[in-house]
């Protein structure tokens, strides 16, 4: 499964030259506002048109301006997702789901009980939408998207106008979406908590062009990329391996080595992916003795660089690379240069979009 994007459209007041390509799983279209990401989707979905372009999705061709192909929106076989769900108010979500149907292309794709279930509607489907919460609301709207069996999902900041529960409620469907309906998504959203926990691959845009693109921990790590840099850090595929009643532990494995953070209300062999933001890991250059921080982790110096008063550092931690911010000066002190042998001491964990009891960020 590749989507190929290589697309070019002026405007008076701007321009976007924009090519990535684009594995299975879900890929985030990140960068500020205004940087021309609802364009992007809007290429996609056929809404509007390039001067110049090509877009492929796992080998059929959308789009060719060279060739003269221009696949019109209604057989492109692409899902929709906004932030507000656009149900049909007069309608059950039975009914609004079976909407969804009438425009699938082709045979086969989920039924309609599938989705329901994948998207825990099943309970909601006799109810009209006005009863509904948003995250509700949100969660008819992708499966009606899905029933239409689509080719690609293109979901443009769907999480943006709901609250943080509501939030909460429904990222672990989106996972699930992204792990187990085999459908690749394309995903807008300018929040780096939304970004880190959901995304595969991540292409980032800065006025109209790809800043930078590439795996999510390779691209998060990049403070360069990064609208605010201090939200740059390393993310961690880990895997729930245990907890500790008696502690307060949760116990986490993955490739930097293990962590243990405050009990999380999740099951043992669930996978997360786990924000270490540079700026709360600090770097010592012996095994530290008599400190409260539990988590550290030996590694080596891989990369450093410069910037103002700061200097980030990339440190090989098992088969990860972590990131710490440090002053020049406290750089300086230490003697780091690549090679030097360190270790990683990890003061607190972002769990991503509410993972944790009330999200944000955990000591630990
Ligand atoms: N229909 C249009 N006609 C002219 N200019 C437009 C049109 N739609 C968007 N623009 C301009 O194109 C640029 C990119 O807009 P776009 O909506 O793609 O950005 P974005 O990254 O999705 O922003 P946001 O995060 O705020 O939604 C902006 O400068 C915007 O003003």
């Amino acid at each position: 499964m590749t989507i190929e994007i290589d697309v070019a459209l002026h405007r008076r007041t701007f321009a976007l030259e924009v090519a990535f390509t684009a594995g299975a799983g879900l890929t985030a279209l990140f960068g500020r506002s205004g940087s021309g990401k609802t364009t992007v989707i809007d290429l996609i979905a056929g809404l509007s048109h390039p001067q110049r372009g090509r877009i492929v999705i796992d080998g059929t061709v959308l789009l060719d301006t060279a060739q003269g192909v221009r696949m019109p929106v209604h057989r492109r076989r692409i899902g929709c997702v906004f932030q507000e769900a656009r149900l049909l108010p007069h309608l059950s979500v039975r009914q609004n789901l079976r909407f969804g149907r009438l425009f699938a292309r082709g045979s086969g794709g989920p039924s309609l009980d599938a989705v329901a279930d994948l998207l825990g509607i099943a309970p909601l489907l006799e109810r009209r939408p006005a009863g509904l919460s948003g995250g509700e609301r949100q969660r008819v709207a992708i499966g009606r998207a899905l029933l239409a069996r689509p080719r690609l999902l293109l979901m443009d900041e769907p999480l943006s106008a709901l609250d943080e529960a509501r939030k909460r409620e429904i990222l672990p469907y989106i996972e699930r979406l992204r792990d187990e309906a085999g459908l690749p998504i394309v995903y807008v959203s300018h929040s780096v908590a939304e970004v880190a926990r959901l995304a595969s691959t991540v292409v980032v845009l800065d006025g109209g062009r790809v800043a930078g693109q590439g795996p999510v921990d390779a691209v998060m790590r990049r403070a360069d990329l990064i609208p605010d840099a201090a939200e740059a850090g390393s993310v961690l595929a880990m895997t729930v391996a245990g907890h500790d009643d008696t502690a307060g532990l949760t116990r986490l494995t993955g490739p930097a080595g293990p962590l243990s953070v405050p009990l999380l209300a999740l099951p043992v062999g669930r996978r997360l992916n786990l924000r270490l933001p540079a700026r709360d890991v600090l770097l010592a250059t012996e095994a530290p003795q008599g400190l409260s921080a539990r988590n550290v982790l030996p590694g080596r110096v891989v990369g450093l660089r410069e910037e103002g008063a700061a200097c980030l550092v990339e440190v090989a931690c098992g088969a990860a690379i972590l990131l710490a911010r440090l002053t020049r000066a406290s750089a300086r002190d230490l003697g780091l240069t690549e090679g030097s042998p360190v270790h990683a001491i990890v003061k607190s964990v972002a769990l991503d979009a509410g993972l944790g009891p009330g999200g944000g960020r955990l000591e630990i």
